[in-house]
């Protein structure tokens, strides 16, 4: 086979250095005769048909987003197909350079579609002339080829799906960002939580149930249109501090690969700047206003939060406040969440979180606005488990049924008994941890009996 392919080539080769020899004795009007026919003859013999996608295109030689798309369309693609690879680092804003395997120059592969077969070739130009430019000198570009039979499906429908197909890999391959606002503006980081749902504590069913929430929302976009709904989701997390909520915020933009907008709302100077800042969210991301108690003032505690945490001011809702000029108000916020939200595109989510639930205004955390609570709370049995798998490695244990026992006799959030069973030094094994923990837990359960009989002192 090999030989016959080399023989092949050769001959190929021979045709072509006799063509151009007949071509050079020929005067320059007979010339452009001979091309054009040997061209239809081509056509009539050659029944496939090429389409080239060059690198760089237009009088700018901007970058070509079809390139690129096909590009990222035939990493994922050929990684498995081609023989002859090429890997390369890509500088994506935000310091994430990914190693890109594409098809080397020269190389090709086939794939079939709807039981056709297409050839795909990537191809690279060298000029001869060493002429300074601002662009690279090589030229590059990608060969479609198929049979002319296909040429509707491979134009209105092959082509469609391999651009639909870049998106989702790009997608499914980009840096997630986390923003943070200052005056009207938001400035962005590259986001790397490691939260994951497998690595949340909390009742299986409660998180199974969160993350179908999830799913059916993302592949909601027809449903919502339907029953004419803007495409946005809100979720109230509460529950005591440490109990995972920023976690599960984590977890969920891991999951959705969402964008997060960490909103800091005592830095909103009124309702104009948040409008400003709501509308200039993209689609695909999470807004996050934690501790909503803190941020408005609710709950008529704003002087003692004012007090007790520095950081955290409280917003008045008459627009009476005192200091700054600051004018966020509850109205504003829910204005902005009916009004502005339903009118600009969909795919978002938003998440308020609180430690304090039965404080909350009932306006502000009804459905349709906060569409679904999730209480995240005091670590129980299972949620136990699933930390200890995570912390120390372990499925069971004998000193299991004890810590069971004792969680349920003394609240102790995950972030405590995370804490407790991470081993301290290079030395505490297992046994050691649990046993931390055990006394950790003993502890508290004496200091709840204690306030507890200090309260029935007091009556
Ligand atoms: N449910 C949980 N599962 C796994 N780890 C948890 C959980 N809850 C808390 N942790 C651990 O405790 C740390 C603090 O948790 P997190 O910041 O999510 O709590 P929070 O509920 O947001 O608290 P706060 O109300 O103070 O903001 C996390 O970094 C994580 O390591
Ligand atoms: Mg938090």
């Amino acid at each position: 086979m090999l030989k016959m392919w080399t023989q092949l080539g050769s001959l190929m080769a021979s045709a072509m250095f006799i063509y151009a020899m007949f071509m050079r004795l020929l005067p320059p009007p007979l010339q452009a005769h001979v091309k054009k026919y040997t061209h239809k003859f081509t056509k009539l013999v050659y029944p496939y048909i090429r389409i080239t996608f060059h690198e760089f295109t237009g009088e700018r030689l901007m970058r070509s987003e079809a390139y690129t798309a096909i590009q990222t369309y035939l990493s994922e693609n050929s990684s498995q197909k081609a023989a002859r690879l090429k890997a390369e680092m890509v500088k994506v804003k935000d310091t994430h350079t990914p190693l890109i395997l594409s098809i080397d120059d020269n190389e090709e592969i086939m794939e079939e579609f709807q039981g056709v077969k297409i050839w795909w070739s990537s191809h690279k130009i060298t000029p001869k002339t060493n002429t300074f430019s601002a662009y690279p000198d090589e030229k590059r570009y990608y060969k479609l080829t198929f049979h002319k039979r296909y040429r509707s499906l491979i134009i209105e429908a092959y082509l469609k799906h391999v651009l639909e197909e870049a998106k989702t890999i790009e997608m499914k391959n980009r840096q997630l960002k986390l923003y943070t606002n200052s005056k009207t503006r938001w400035s962005h980081v590259a986001l790397d939580h490691p939260a994951r749902f497998e690595t949340l504590a909390m009742k299986p069913n409660k998180k199974e149930e969160v993350i179908n929430d999830l799913v059916k929302f993302k592949s909601g976009k027809s449903y919502y249109a339907k029953i004419g709904k803007a495409w946005k989701r809100g979720y109230l997390l509460y529950g005591p501090p440490g109990t995972g909520k920023s976690s599960m915020i984590a977890a969920m933009a891991n999951f959705m690969n969402y964008d997060v907008y960490d909103l800091e709302l005592t830095a909103v100077k009124d309702n104009s700047e948040l409008r400003k800042l709501l509308i200039n969210t993209s689609s695909k991301s999470i807004i996050v206003i934690e501790d909503i108690d803190c941020s408005l003032d609710l709950t008529g505690q704003r002087k003692k939060k004012k007090e007790g945490k520095g950081s955290k001011r409280g917003i008045d809702e008459d627009n009476s406040d005192d200091e700054k000029g600051i004018k966020v108000t509850l109205s504003g916020l829910l204005n902005v969440i009916d009004g502005i939200w339903s009118a600009c595109g969909g795919e978002r989510i938003i998440v308020f979180t609180t430690n304090f639930v039965e404080k909350l205004d009932p306006a502000l955390i009804r459905r349709g606005r906060m569409d679904k609570h999730i209480e995240l709370s005091y670590c129980c049995y299972e949620a136990f488990k699933l930390l200890s798998k995570n912390y120390l490695d372990i499925e069971s244990h004998n000193l299991f049924p004890k810590i069971d026992k004792l969680l349920e006799e003394t609240k102790m959030t995950p972030a405590d008994v995370a804490e407790n069973l991470m081993p301290k030094s290079l030395n505490e094994d297992v046994d050691t941890c649990l046993h931390n923990l055990i006394q950790a837990l003993e502890m508290s359960k004496e200091d709840a009996e204690k306030k507890q009989s200090n309260v029935q002192a007091t009556e």
